[in-house]
């Protein structure tokens, strides 16, 4: 009988999956590659068009009709565009991240999502191809306030619900990057349904901190739509997947 996890109404794991994410990844058993190439990332501003509640987690999406906001490099083969940016979080400061190093959970993780339109026309196609999206992991640690991150948490009250939108029209996510190169990247999936196993993970090693009110503004989105009993957005992460045969390299030693 498959484990259900309450929150994801999909199986914990996936029948015959090899490459589930997300995963703990054990710094001591991750393997220098030097010929990973450094990630090249260009995101034009203008390309963002609003926040939304989808009843998971709030995305920020991006217009992706053209080659204006993209990654390249890294393990990638190809460039890929940003499609949305969101986060996972815990209900305390003590768990949140979907990744975690040597058993260490963060209060939470970012996700950006790109997807390679050299070799899919969607999105939504590209989902479900070995080689279809590249997601940049990074982690948020409690510490100072986040300047950057702040245009954002100012926004969310008005995506306090499940299906609200809110139009926000200039944004630029490489301010939530950490300065460091260095990242771990391995073949993973998507953590929410459909789960594929789709996605190239590049996960930043250095976290980028955030204080506990952004934190705070985070866990006072609902996963319930307004006229619904209220469900705070918390402890949106899907528990730890198996590693299997599967060998997550360093670009740095
Ligand atoms: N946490 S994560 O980074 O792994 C991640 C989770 C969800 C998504 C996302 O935007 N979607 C997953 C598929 N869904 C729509 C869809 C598309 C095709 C088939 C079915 C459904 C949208 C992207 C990244
Ligand atoms: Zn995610």
């Amino acid at each position: 009988m498959q484990k259900v996890h309450p929150l994801w109404q999909s199986p914990l794991t996936i029948p015959g999956g090899t490459r589930q994410s997300p995963i703990n990844i054990q710094w001591r058993d991750s393997v220098y590659d030097p010929f990973l190439k450094p990630l090249k990332i260009s995101y034009d501003p203008t390309t963002c068009l609003h926040i939304w509640n989808n009843g998971y987690s709030f995305l920020v999406e991006f217009d992706d009709s053209t080659d204006r906001s993209i990654i390249v490099g890294g393990p990638l083969e190809n460039q890929y565009r940003l499609k949305q940016f969101h986060f996972h979080w815990g209900a305390i400061n003590d768990w949140g991240s979907e990744h975690t190093v040597d058993s260490k959970f963060y209060p939470a993780e970012l996700h950006l999502v790109h997807w390679n339109a050299v070799e899919y026309p969607s999105f939504e196609e590209a989902v479900m191809e070995g080689n279809g999206l590249a997601v940049i992991g990074v982690f948020l640690k409690l510490g100072a306030r986040h300047e950057g991150l702040q245009t954002l948490v100012d926004a969310l009250p008005a995506v306090k619900h499940k299906d609200t939108v809110i139009e926000f029209d200039v944004f630029d996510p490489s301010c939530l990057l950490p300065s460091c190169p260095d990242y771990w990247t391995y073949a993973g999936s998507l953590t929410t349904p459909p789960l594929t196993e789709s996605v190239t993970w590049i996960i930043k090693k250095k976290p980028i901190e955030v204080d506990e009110d952004q934190l705070e503004a985070f866990r006072m989105l609902l996963f319930t739509s307004d006229g619904e009993e209220e469900k705070r957005m918390v402890d949106n992460f899907r528990p730890l997947q198996p590693l299997m045969d599967r060998t997550v390299r360093s670009s740095f030693q």
